[in-house]
């Protein structure tokens, strides 16, 4: 089973594009949840996803619930700044879900306060407010790929 990445109203496409770069490259599934701040037309995102579209698992949803019951037994993982469980202190298995938050605002608070035990932090210094969105994708998905044995992918 693959894992998935859930962006929840991603703004900026060359992240976005980044981002199914990495799911092309690690077959994971990505999910994207409206309001996009581009159109999935926009040439940013088409170049940083450069010609790999074509290998990338995509779904649209009109809210996160939807998303939800897409996959009702599924195991969420919600990556804030705002939570207190380093990353790689979970054990991730097959099909898990990574949410991500939008660029300006992160996850609402609410989901988070719903989902107690399941957020996410990647540690940093105290210099910066947040990493990249496609930076913390990346991280968060190598992470389960390295403790699952990298299933299906060379080297
Ligand atoms: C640019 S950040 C959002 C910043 C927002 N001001 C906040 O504090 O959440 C976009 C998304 O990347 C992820 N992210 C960025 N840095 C992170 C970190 N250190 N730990 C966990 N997730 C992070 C989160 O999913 C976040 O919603």
């Amino acid at each position: 089973m693959p894992f998935h990445i859930v962006l929840v109203e991603p703004e900026i496409p060359a992240n976005t594009g980044n981002i199914a770069r990495t799911c092309a490259a690690t077959g994971t599934h990505l999910h994207l949840v409206r309001p996009l701040g581009f159109s999935t037309d926009d040439k940013v995102l088409k170049r940083a996803g450069l010609d790999y579209w074509y290998a990338v698992n995509i779904t649209y949803y009109d809210s996160f619930n939807e998303v939800r019951s897409a996959f009702p037994e599924g195991r969420f993982f919600y990556a804030s700044t705002r939570s207190s469980r380093r990353y790689s202190e979970m054990l991730y298995k097959d099909g898990d879900l990574f949410v991500f938050g939008k660029e300006t605002k992160g996850l609402p608070q609410s989901l988070l306060d719903e989902n107690p035990g399941q957020s996410i932090r990647m540690p940093m210094t105290d210099k910066v407010r947040s990493l990249n969105l496609a930076n913390s994708a990346a991280i968060v998905v190598y992470e389960a790929l390295r403790q699952t044995g990298f299933p299906g992918l060379e080297g």
